[in-house]
């Protein structure tokens, strides 16, 4: 039992230490924010709900991800060489299909309750 409480300790210093260092992680993290505040504004289904939080752990899990795959390279290969510039923008780009996904999915599930708040 205290190893399992030792490991989970683990991984909450990982997050802590990805917010930390990722710009990244901190805006992801104030747009989920965002995103539940105006979950609980516009009381949206569970349905919803669900999508919402897929979308938030993906896009925070694949910024872990990509920060891994940063720090690793940067560890093992901290010279100049442009295959490890191109993994590295590989791993960017899984964070920006998902960021662009769960943007599309908040905007199909806010978007018509916005309007009816407008007009
Ligand atoms: N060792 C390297 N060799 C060649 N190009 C690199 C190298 N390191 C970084 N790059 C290029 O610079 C970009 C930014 O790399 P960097 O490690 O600074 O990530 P970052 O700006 O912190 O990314 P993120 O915004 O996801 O945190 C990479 O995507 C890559 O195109």
């Amino acid at each position: 039992m205290k190893a399992r409480l030792k490991s989970f300790g683990y991984a909450l210093n990982g997050i802590r230490e990805v917010i930390k260092s990722e710009m990244n992680m901190r805006i992801h993290l104030a747009a989920s924010f965002l995103v539940i505040i105006m979950g609980l504004i516009f009381s949206i289904n569970w349905i919803e709900w669900i999508f919402i939080i897929i979308c938030i752990a993906l896009v925070l899990s694949a910024e872990i991800a990509n920060t891994v795959v940063e720090k690793y390279l940067d560890a093992m290969h901290p010279e100049f060489n442009p295959k490890v510039g191109l993994i590295k923008d590989m791993a960017a780009a899984a964070v920006l299909i998902l960021a662009m996904s769960s943007f599309i999915i908040g905007m199909i599930i806010f978007l018509p309750k916005i309007i009816d708040l407008l007009t």
